[in-house]
């Protein structure tokens, strides 16, 4: 019998219990990840949305900054949202948050503008569904990636939902409908490294 994976949510700050219902619902054992230590037992790591330059900062205070690149160089899988997309990128567009550089891509924060702040649709995104809920939430936008980076979703001409190998990032928030489809495709790369 296959074993249940386990997936860590970093619970620093931002959505975290709906990120632990989503895993939950789509078959995995979650965790709420609150030390380096914590690391070791994991399958695969959540980067929950909130706010990238808060979570950044306690990132760094309890030595995630250090302890994130060397888990995923270890073999395992990442998975950012909204915020988390932010602290996985390479290049932030202006601003000072520190994130981890770990993909290659360039993230604009708050990339729809207060008359956008929040909104919802349905997305084509590619290897998982035709029409995926997503809640866009003072989302930022993938400005550009590099040539290692698979573009899974656009909205209106920009990019919103990527991969590289193990590390996938989405600017809305997944977490918050009753769709799991996107969760269960990181289950699926997951389960590829175990
Ligand atoms: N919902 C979110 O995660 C929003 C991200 C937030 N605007 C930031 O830049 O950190």
């Amino acid at each position: 019998m296959e074993r249940v994976l386990k997936v860590g949510i970093l619970a620093l700050q931002g959505a975290v219990a709906e990120h632990k219902r989503s895993i939950e619902k789509a078959g995995a054992e979650a965790i709420l990840v609150k030390r380096v230590e914590q690391l070791s037992e994991l399958d695969g790591l959540i980067l929950p949305g909130g706010e990238s330059t808060t979570i950044g900062r306690l990132m760094r205070h309890y030595g995630f900054m250090e302890a994130i690149p060397a888990f995923y160089a270890s073999g395992k899988a990442i998975f950012g949202t909204c915020a988390g997309l932010i602290l996985l990128a390479d290049h932030i567009e202006s601003g000072e948050t520190a994130h981890l550089r770990l993909m290659d891509m360039t993230v604009m924060r708050n990339a729809f503008g207060r008359q956008r702040e929040s909104f919802e649709t349905d997305l084509k995104v590619a290897g998982v569904a035709d029409d995926l809920r997503a809640v866009f939430i003072r989302a930022p936008l993938i400005t550009s990636v590099g040539s290692d980076v698979e573009v899974l979703a656009m909205y209106q001409d920009e990019i919103v939902v990527a991969r590289q190998e193990r590390l996938l990032a989405a600017s809305f928030h997944p977490e918050l409908t009753e769709d799991d489809r996107l969760h269960r495709y990181f289950l699926d790369i997951i389960k590829a490294t175990v």
